[in-house]
């Protein structure tokens, strides 16, 4: 074979390392718990982490509909081993001693809701179900899905505070569906591999407080005009709405919200197992910004956040959009705050 087939072989065999979604090899033994699992996100996610060679036992926790879900999932040959759990009775023995507890639990909305339209049944369900790990599995990281994420991680911060457990370096609000969407807009955009692409995305997960950094994105693509990045940005932080408007009713983004659950608690598996650099976007308890809790890059390891990045030199496109999403991330950081001291 000529060695010029042989490296476009190699580079196309790199590429789909590179587009894997989960690990290979196997790790130390992992328990994964799914708290809301019978739903829309919830079923394809434990479909995926069921697909993960790091979890050794998944745990699938819905209010009704999961025992269903885990004989479904258990028939797969790969090697986690898949419980269902139904009802608050069985919500402890769901949790108990798991090392990463996600949470898809609570309503998604429909065309013409805000996210903070949520606020109301979703702070509740958060607030029940971190009173309950912080019963049972104290010491687990958290990777927070249900909306409004700008309000449900303060509240489980409150939560975990009120009950002597918090560590901010074991709670995550999962931002990943945005930089999912930015990699994916970008890579069609600038005419790159989307596998290559790598795009920041900080602030929160809600409108204007999504804001991608393309002035950081890579490989760079000195084509794209002004105008193009504004409207790379619109999209991004439309890109739920976007969703939902095309489902008309029938919920918001599941399956592109599985693969960016599946793909961050990958990472947080890692940092766990001691695999050295693995760095995400998530929204965490911060102190880059004036704000408590902001998206960026989190270097991920075994205590879950090692370190915070800063948010690296910005466009002037970007500093305007970054003080334009303080006041409306603020307000939703101090309504979760309320909710969870006040309940
Ligand atoms: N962070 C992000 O990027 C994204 C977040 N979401 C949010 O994820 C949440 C779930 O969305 P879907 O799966 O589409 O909704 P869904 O309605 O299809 O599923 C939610 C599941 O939560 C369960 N649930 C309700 N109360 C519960 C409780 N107390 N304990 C355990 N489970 C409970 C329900 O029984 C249901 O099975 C929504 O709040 C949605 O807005 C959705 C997409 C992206
Ligand atoms: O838009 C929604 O309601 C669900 C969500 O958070 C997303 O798709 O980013």
């Amino acid at each position: 074979m000529r060695p010029s087939m042989l490296r476009s072989m190699e580079s196309v065999l790199r590429r789909a390392a590179d587009a894997r979604y989960f690990s290979s090899g196997a790790g130390p033994e992992r328990k994964v718990a799914i708290l809301g699992a019978a739903g829309g996100i919830g079923q394809p996610l434990s479909l995926l982490m069921k697909l993960n060679p790091l979890v050794s036992q998944l745990s699938l926790y819905d209010i009704a509909g999961t025992p269903g879900v885990a004989a479904d999932v258990s028939h797969i040959n790969t090697a986690a081993q898949v419980a269902g759990f139904a009802g608050e009775d069985q919500l402890g023995e769901a949790l108990k001693d798991s090392d990463i507890v996600i949470i898809p639990a609570g309503v998604p909305r429909k065309p013409g809701m805000t996210r903070d339209d949520l606020f109301n049944i979703n702070a509740g369900i958060v607030k029940s179900l971190c009173t309950a790990i912080a019963k049972h599995c104290p010491h687990a990281l958290v990777n927070m899905i249900s909306n409004p994420v700008n309000s449900t991680v303060p509240i489980a911060a409150e939560v975990f505070k009120k009950m002597g457990t918090y560590d901010e370096k074991k709670l995550f609000g999962v931002t990943m569906l945005d930089v999912v969407r930015a990699k994916t807009f970008y890579a069609a955009k600038a005419g790159v591999p989307v596998a290559d692409v790598n795009v920041p995305v900080v602030g929160g997960h809600a409108g204007i407080t999504i804001l991608p950094l393309f002035s950081q994105a890579t490989p760079s693509a000195n084509s794209l005009s002004h105008e193009d990045i504004k409207a790379l940005t619109k999209r991004t932080q439309d890109g739920g709405t976007e969703v939902v408007e095309a489902k008309a009713g029938k919920g918001s983004a599941t399956l592109s919200m599985a693969y960016a659950g599946a793909v961050f608690a990958d990472a947080c598996l890692k940092g766990l197992n001691g695999v050295p650099d693995v760095v995400e976007c998530s929204f965490v308890q911060s102190n880059i910004t004036e704000l408590p809790f902001f998206a960026s890059k989190v270097r991920l390891g075994k205590n879950g956040v090692e370190d915070i990045h800063g948010l690296g030199p910005l466009s002037d496109f970007e500093k305007q959009g970054l003080e334009s999403l303080k006041e409306e991330l603020k307000a939703s950081i101090e309504k979760g705050i309320k909710f969870a001291k006040e309940n």
